[in-house]
């Protein structure tokens, strides 16, 4: 949770500072098919800052416990499913704020790969590299037209870790991750279709749910039970792989973020992103 500074002015006629905790996302549980639709709401992107993350994992914790049938996560923004990262949290970084961003995406990401419901990502935008691994730990994928999603890493000068392309190899064949990783390439969402790195694509926002909930649906009559141990053997193997190196990706990551070269990337990728938002 994110807290902001209100100002109002009180019964003295002075103005006083309250400090307010804002979510970043909301769960809303459908009373007929017991869905959770868990909804990002960080404007302008979904810029995946420290906040953002710890309330995606509150929420998926909140999910996880009062028996929902199954998960949605979608955006509360018109245009973005997530832009993955907040870059700013990478820049110039504050070393503890760091550690902890990158240990929170590793707990939404293990956290959501592993939830035992069905999981489904209905992608009403775009959804580049860290938007693109929550919707790849999820079952299913169902995006709107003309949007990117990919992992596009390598042209930042970082390198996706194993644990994140996981979720690609869960999907892809390898030959096409591989591919694509070493490309950093951004897939529309056609190439995506064609590639099967979603499932389906739905003319509007309101339509992906929709799809969602009916794949969501196709369990109805399988016992819950045996679905997710089944689930759980298809990923338990990534799960214990990213338990034994978690600790060492983080070390790993924050070497990589400090190296000058790397700084000095981000620093013009940042510019050319601030350019690119001017000009529009
Ligand atoms: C061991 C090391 C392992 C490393 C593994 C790393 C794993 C994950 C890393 C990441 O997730 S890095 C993040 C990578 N993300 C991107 O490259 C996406 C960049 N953004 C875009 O391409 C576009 O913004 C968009 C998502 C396609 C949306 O385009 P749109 O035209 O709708 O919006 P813009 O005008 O471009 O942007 C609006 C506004 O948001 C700012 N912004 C965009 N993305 C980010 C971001 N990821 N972080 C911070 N800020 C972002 C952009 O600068 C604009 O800001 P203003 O200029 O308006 O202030």
């Amino acid at each position: 949770m994110s807290s902001r500074l209100l100002s109002f002015v009180g019964r003295t006629g002075r103005r006083r500072l309250m400090s307010t905790a804002i979510k970043l996302t909301t769960v809303e549980v459908n009373d007929k098919t017991g869905i959770a639709t868990l909804t990002m709401c960080r404007p302008p992107v979904n810029g995946q800052n420290l906040e953002l993350l710890l309330d995606i994992k509150s929420s998926i914790n909140e999910i996880k416990n009062n028996n929902s049938r199954g998960l949605i996560i979608t955006s509360a923004s018109p245009k973005v499913f997530s832009a993955g990262l907040d870059i700013l949290e990478m820049y110039k970084p504050d070393q503890q704020r760091l550690r902890a961003v990158w240990t929170e995406l590793q707990n939404v990401w293990c956290d959501l790969y592993g939830i035992s419901v069905p999981t489904a990502a209905a992608i009403n935008g775009h959804a580049p590299a860290g938007g693109c691994l929550l919707a790849t730990a999820c079952e299913y994928r169902v995006m709107v037209p003309n949007c990117i999603i990919g992992l596009n890493e390598t042209q930042l000068g970082i390198i996706a870790p194993k644990w994140l392309v996981s979720g690609y190899l869960n999907i892809l064949p390898k030959r096409v991750a591989e591919r694509a990783l070493t490309q950093g390439r951004l897939f529309t969402t056609d190439e995506a279709l064609q590639e099967g790195l979603i499932d389906e694509i739905a003319n509007s926002k309101e339509e992906a749910v929709d799809k969602c909930v009916a794949f969501i649906g196709t369990f109805a009559k399988v016992n819950p039970v045996a679905r997710a141990l089944t689930k759980q053997q298809f990923r338990a193997d990534n799960l214990r792989q990213f338990h034994k190196e978690r600790e060492q990706d983080v070390d790993d990551f924050l070497s990589l973020v400090n190296r000058p070269e790397v700084q000095k990337g981000i620093g013009i990728y940042l510019e050319g992103l601030k350019k690119k938002a001017n000009k529009q």
